[in-house]
């Protein structure tokens, strides 16, 4: 790809344990362009949220490098808004502030008073929280936590969003009904989005291409598929869509077949079976 936006170079990722080295990445190499939105997606435990992570600044690569826009990434910058599946606000700050307190630290030397506010209260219209301003964290759901999160992360103007399985703990509707807005949003504005999903659908319906992990260790890229679905896209008609369905298949065989999981052995389980078996013929 020529003059990538973001260029992930031969990385390779080892966690010291106590039991030793843990190889999680080898030779990870990734070009994204300016606008795309690319999902992650592989097995639990391979290392997506690693890869995120190194982007993101919050780890450092064993080896190799990122790149965003021509600069390295060295440490965490507001170029890269995270979005975790736990949303993190602050608990004691209603939902303007956890949302202000990101643009004073970003737009307050370069931005007057007014233009600021009406820059938190955009961003929390874009995700539909305006009704909820002065509400604290405790006081909303699951699904509007995340959207403020979202609101948060897009209030930063970022490079590139990262999104760490942003609706992996939301009921099914909430989900989708979010999804929806990110899509929305996303061609509103044209983000660069990393996004790392267990959802095969939601990957085929939000992302431009899919990235599909190996299993670790030393996991790396085991197959990019472009998806060339017209957007805007809608969820219902697509469930009938041909090339949504190749799509979907696709990521199904990569992770089923391809990348098959073999569940380790629990001996707990298995003594637990044994003993329920006795009691069984004992009765
Ligand atoms: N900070 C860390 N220190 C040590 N080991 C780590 C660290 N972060 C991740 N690991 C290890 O790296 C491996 C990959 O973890 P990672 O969270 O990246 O996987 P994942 O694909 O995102 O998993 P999941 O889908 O379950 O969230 C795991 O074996 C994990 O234990």
């Amino acid at each position: 790809m020529s003059n990538p936006y973001l260029s992930i170079s031969r990385v390779d990722m080892t966690f010291q344990g106590a039991n030793g080295p843990n190889p999680v990445l080898k030779g990870i190499d990734l070009q994204v362009r300016r606008g795309e939105y690319i999902s992650l997606i592989g097995h639990s435990g391979c290392g997506k949220s690693t890869v995120l992570n190194i982007v993101a600044g919050l780890l450092k690569a064993t080896s190799g490098g990122v790149i965003v826009d021509g600069r390295e990434v060295n440490a965490p910058g507001p170029d890269r808004a995270v979005v975790f599946q736990n949303h993190s606000l602050l608990p004691w700050l209603t939902v303007y502030q956890n949302v202000e307190i990101a643009v004073e630290k970003i737009f307050r030397g370069t931005r007057p008073a007014a233009e600021r506010r009406d820059w938190v209260l955009h961003n929390l219209a874009m995700v539909n929280m305006s009704h909820a301003l002065d509400r604290l964290p405790s006081e909303i759901s699951g699904g509007m936590k995340q959207r403020v999160g979202i609101a948060r992360a897009l209030a930063m103007e970022p490079k590139v969003l990262l999104l760490d399985e942003p609706f992996g703990a939301l009921d099914a509707l909430t989900r989708a009904h979010l999804q929806d807005e990110v899509i929305r949003i996303q061609s509103e504005l044209g983000n660069t989005v990393m996004m790392i999903t267990h959802d095969v659908d939601e990957a085929v319906l939000m992302s431009d291409r899919v990235v599909m992990m190996t299993n670790g260790p030393a996991a790396g890229i085991g197959q990019v598929m472009d998806v060339p679905l017209a957007r805007p896209r809608n969820r219902i008609e697509l469930a009938e869509d041909r090339v949504y369905n190749h799509c979907r298949q696709e990521i199904l065989s990569f992770l089923y077949e391809k990348q098959r999981k073999v569940e380790p052995f629990v001996p707990a389980r298995a003594a637990q079976g044994a003993r329920r078996e006795k009691q069984a013929m004992r009765a």
